[in-house]
């Protein structure tokens, strides 16, 4: 991936609070142009890289730039080019949230259309609310509109859609693609998986504050391939498991079993592999309780990649 013309760059980024290190190593680039989403569960060090690309963290140890600045050093240069929603908001709490956006967009040369921005966000009927006794999702909206009002290059947007509703997330959902459409940079971190899939055209999975796996939606939840699970009434004899084994490998499938009745794989999606299946179920007298054949979610690949590590840490 190129990565010297990149909108975001972290290199070997260590962040550490006292003992505690949240960011180790971690290296990801974010290409101009794109919604490229950075995901993780609690406490992974999302926040803490987003911190350090916004410039409010110094890093420890590694690079990050951002538009080719350093965003501590070159922090006067690259303010007006980016836009930042914190988790939370951002604003404070007894400015009302019209006089609140009218503030932020007086700091940009060429701010966009308040009303229409307002209107877009559901955000008129609240104008004259101190943000304190804003709604949650409201606060959500002011901090995006905040963020977006000044025409940045790059957008940071911290779990943008947290605490709305189920239409407001659409909308945001459209303003965000139209935000890159224009060919401006989104870097989200979201908790709401199908949200990331479908948005992002590039995703970073983040655990212990590094980065476990890279790639499109489609790349990382392996498009092209489909997920078996098979659960049969009687326990299933490994002779039938071997044999499916063999059957399914003609067109690059694996299985393996997860227990006395259930297996479990990675199979050529089609039609193929279902009449596979049925003449080997005819073949081996299995009686299926369960079987599905479908395409992985975004949210399968990470559960498996980020669960096996929280369970290891669970207490005994
Ligand atoms: N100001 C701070 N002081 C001490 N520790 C902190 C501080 N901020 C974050 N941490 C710790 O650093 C780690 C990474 O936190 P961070 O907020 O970056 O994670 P995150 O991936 O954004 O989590 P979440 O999804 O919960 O927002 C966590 O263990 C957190 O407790």
């Amino acid at each position: 991936m190129p990565t010297a013309d990149a909108a975001v760059l972290v290199e070997s980024l260590v962040m550490k609070y006292g003992d505690k290190t949240a960011v180790d190593n971690l290296s990801l680039t974010v290409q101009r142009g794109t919604i490229t989403s950075v995901l993780g569960p609690n406490g992974a060090g999302k926040t803490t890289t987003l911190e350090t690309c916004e410039g409010y963290r110094r890093p420890h140890a590694g690079r990050v730039r951002v538009l080719g600045l350093d965003p501590v050093a070159d922090r006067r240069a690259l303010l007006p080019r980016i836009g930042v929603m914190l988790q939370g908001g951002g604003a404070w709490s007894g400015v009302r949230a019209d006089e609140m956006l009218r503030h932020v967009a007086s700091l940009h040369a060429n701010p966009l259309d308040i009303g229409a921005l307002s209107e877009r966000l559901g955000l008129e009927e609240c104008g004259r609310t101190p943000f304190r006794r804003l709604s949650g999702g409201q606060q959500q909206r002011l901090g995006l509109a905040m963020a977006v009002v000044g025409r940045p290059e790059v957008v940071f947007v911290d779990e943008p859609t947290a605490g709305m509703d189920p239409a407001i997330r659409r909308q945001t959902w459209a303003l965000l693609e139209e935000l890159r459409d224009s060919g401006v940079t989104v870097v989200l971190t979201t908790h709401y998986l199908e949200e990331a899939e479908r948005l992002s055209d590039v995703v970073h999975i983040v655990d212990h504050g590094r980065v476990v796996r890279s790639g499109t939606p489609a790349e990382i939840t392996g498009q092209g391939s489909a997920e078996l699970r098979l659960t049969s009434v009687a326990p299933l004899h490994d002779d039938a498991v071997s044999d499916l084994g063999r059957l399914l490998a003609h067109d690059g499938g694996q299985v393996r079993r997860v227990d006395a009745h259930s297996l479990t794989g990675r199979v050529a999606p089609g039609t193929g592999t279902l009449s596979v299946l049925l003449s080997w179920a005819a073949t081996h007298e299995v009686q299926t309780q369960r079987l599905s054949l479908g395409q992985r979610t975004l949210e399968d690949v990470y559960l498996e990649l980020t669960s096996r590590s929280a369970l290891q840490e669970a207490p005994a």
